[in-house]
């Protein structure tokens, strides 16, 4: 090993004592079982209810609560307990509000820490006293470690450690201590969550979402189709932008751009006053307790319209410069009978509904008015500069990728696209050909050159994060068109459907799913995948876990506007030392209604897969990266310490 390389780090470990100390600890880490993975996708910007899997861990808070308490505590009790845990904040108040006197509020505070401090050692079993000490709140980390390692032998002890609670609550300070300790027993339940795509888009709050997982202990992302859009727009795409307004303003979201990251829609307002009126397609679409003005309707309409028509345009002259897209049947204004008010396609053609073509010269129907285009200027030099939305966008970036290996398990938001017979299906990009994982591959490097040159706007990397908006053979996509158009313009619903690529079927198959776990270079064996972006129709008797357990789709249905359809709210997976448990997650209605009654809609369980040994972390991506520190010391051992 290069001698170099060996010298500086012998400057962090300067003794025998200290090398030898790091190997032993990792080797002890190696045997620990592995940490708890948690899965969830399809975010969809539905904040709150995402804050409730992810502080409940799927359920795994109160697992933990009642295999240590149900022998001691009723199903009420530990309701509450749970609870507590979840939303400290807000439990206490209430907790608080109970209680008459302060004689009764001291005794439930020296109950609460105990339980907390009784159910931490077992949530943190896993892991070595350093990680848990790094997990506990800064300021209580002395005394919650007097009260965690304490040792009652001979109970001499009994009356320091309550003394230790006392004081924690005579001099005030028992609040900060429970929810300190809350948070540390959230965090310790979920040792690495994997968001498989789609934070953005219909719900009203992916900002607070990314925030979240800005500041989650360990994370990564695998870009949703909905999250590349925001990176398009970022990055300088003006057609990704479009998209990205024009569902703001069909969910009636049209805050998050505003308020949430600055964007100044005035110019793009007046516009649409000017040329476009009410419409009944372009009406917002508006959640159950949601409350808009008849006037704010009628703007956002208008402004849905305005930019829905700048998005058709942008569309055509990037289909043109790109025919290995192979879109050209999406050059739909330019189909279009303007006499007639018809479009025909693929040989069929319609009438055309409630249309507003008021800024489209039927002569040359894609070309964008000036002052369609100052707009859109205006509006990708504000989302570019935007300092919330860089943070947001670079935390993508960072955190994310098309997919992931993990753990033997490949990781992704749409699909492998596949034709009919199982077969990767191959594009042509600039000559040359790909398929499968090096696609994938190839994808990606286009995602991070555009976002490293947003300066460059219509080159082909910014063109291909469009691509994977809403291409044939993106991975993201996976059906073989999107009918906007169609669903706004044309009353035939046959025009809307959008036709899955035959990965979706296909992927029932478990020889398929071995098959592209192998092009990824995994052991099939072991391996398996895991989806989101489709929901799973579990009213229609959908299984999630398909190809004899190979795939678990999670499409964790927290999108409001999806669960009529899926009858449940979605699947989160967690995978920890023990196998793989598929969760299903009823509708989420407030975090107030499991303050009241603690009763948090509780989540059925199916197994998807047992280990027969316990796994440890010495068969994870972490162990390998332990095992190599390991094998660098020992080198550093040999070379400076043993002759
Ligand atoms: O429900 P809406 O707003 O009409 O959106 C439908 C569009 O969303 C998509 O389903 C993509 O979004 P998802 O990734 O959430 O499925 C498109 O295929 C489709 O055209
Ligand atoms: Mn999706």
């Amino acid at each position: 090993m290069n001698t170099k390389f060996l010298d500086l780090l012998a400057q962090k470990y300067d003794s025998e004592e200290k090398v030898v100390t790091e190997i032993i600890n990792l080797e002890a880490i190696l045997n620990l079982p592995k940490g708890t993975e948690h899965f969830v996708s399809d975010l969809h910007g539905e904040y709150q209810a995402f804050q409730h899997v992810l502080r409940n861990g799927s359920g795994k808070v109160k697992e933990k609560i009642k295999d240590i308490f149900k022998e001691e505590l009723s199903e009420q009790e530990i309701n509450e307990f749970a609870t507590l845990v979840y939303y400290p904040d807000e439990k206490i108040q209430l907790i608080k509000n109970s209680f008459d006197n302060d004689e009764e509020l001291n005794e439930w505070y020296k109950k609460f820490i105990e339980y907390m401090i009784r159910l931490i050692p077992y949530t943190s079993s896993k892991y070595t006293r350093t990680k848990l000490r790094k997990a506990l709140p800064n300021q209580f980390v002395f005394i919650i470690e007097e009260l965690l390692y304490k040792t009652d032998e001979y109970s001499n002890k009994k009356g320091y450690y309550s003394s230790i609670v006392e004081q924690i609550i005579s001099l005030g300070q028992a609040d900060k201590l429970i929810i300190g300790l809350a948070y540390t027993i959230q965090r310790l339940i979920v040792d690495h969550l994997h968001v498989v795509g789609d934070i953005y888009d219909r719900g009203p709050e992916p900002d607070k979402i990314m925030d979240t997982l800005i500041n989650y202990h360990s994370v990564d992302i695998q870009w949703g189709n909905h999250d590349v859009l925001w990176i398009g727009a970022f990055a300088g795409s003006k057609v990704c932008l479009a998209n990205i307004i024009r569902i703001c303003a069909r969910y009636a979201n049209l805050d998050i751009i505003e308020d949430v990251y600055g964007i100044n829609l005035r110019p793009l307002l007046n516009l649409a006053e000017k040329y476009y009126e009410d419409n009944p397609v372009f009406r917002p679409k508006i959640q159950a307790g949601e409350d808009i003005s008849d006037y704010e309707k009628l703007q956002i309409t208008k402004i849905h319209q305005a930019i829905a028509m700048i998005q058709f345009k942008l569309e055509s002259p990037i289909i043109k410069r790109r025919p290995c897209f192979h879109m050209d049947e999406r050059l739909l204004l330019e189909k279009i009978n303007f006499n007639e008010n018809e479009i025909t396609i693929r040989g069929t053609t319609y009438s055309l509904e409630n249309t507003c073509f008021a800024t489209v010269d039927p002569n040359n129907p894609t070309k964008l008015l000036e002052e369609e285009k100052q707009v859109m200027d205006k509006l990708l030099f504000s989302i570019q500069h935007s300092e919330k939305l860089a943070r947001h966008m670079k935390f993508l970036m960072k955190k994310g990728s098309l997919y992931l290996k993990y753990n033997g398990n490949l990781l992704i938001h749409g699909c492998i696209p596949l034709d009919e017979n199982g077969n990767m299906e191959k594009m042509v990009i600039e000559g040359n050909t790909y398929a499968g994982r090096e696609l994938l591959d190839v994808f990606e490097r286009y995602v991070r050159y555009a976002f490293a040159h947003p300066e460059e706007i219509d080159d082909l990397a910014t063109d291909m994060i469009w691509y994977l908006w809403t291409g044939e053979y993106s991975s993201l996509f996976g059906k073989r068109e999107m009918t906007t158009f169609e669903r706004y313009f044309i009353k035939d619903k046959k025009t809307h459907k959008e036709i899955k690529n035959p990965y979706y079927y296909l992927r029932e198959q478990e020889e398929i799913c071995r098959n592209i776990l192998a092009d990824f270079e995994l052991d099939p064996e072991q391996g398996h995948i895991i989806n989101g972006h489709t929901p799973v129709k579990e009213i229609e008797g959908e299984n999630p876990v398909k190809a004899n357990g190979k795939m678990v789709v999670i499409d964790g249905g927290f999108s409001k506007a999806y669960q009529s359809t899926t009858g449940i709210a979605g699947y989160t997976l967690l995978f920890n030392s023990f196998g793989m448990q598929l969760v299903a997650h009823k509708k989420f209605n407030s975090k107030e209604d499991v303050l009241k009654d603690g009763n948090d809609v509780l989540s059925v369980k199916r197994l998807v897969d047992e280990e027969l040994e316990r796994k440890k972390v010495r068969e994870t991506n972490v162990g390998e990266e332990i095992l190599q520190e390991i094998s660098i010391l020992k080198s550093l051992m040999e070379y400076r310490y043993m002759n």
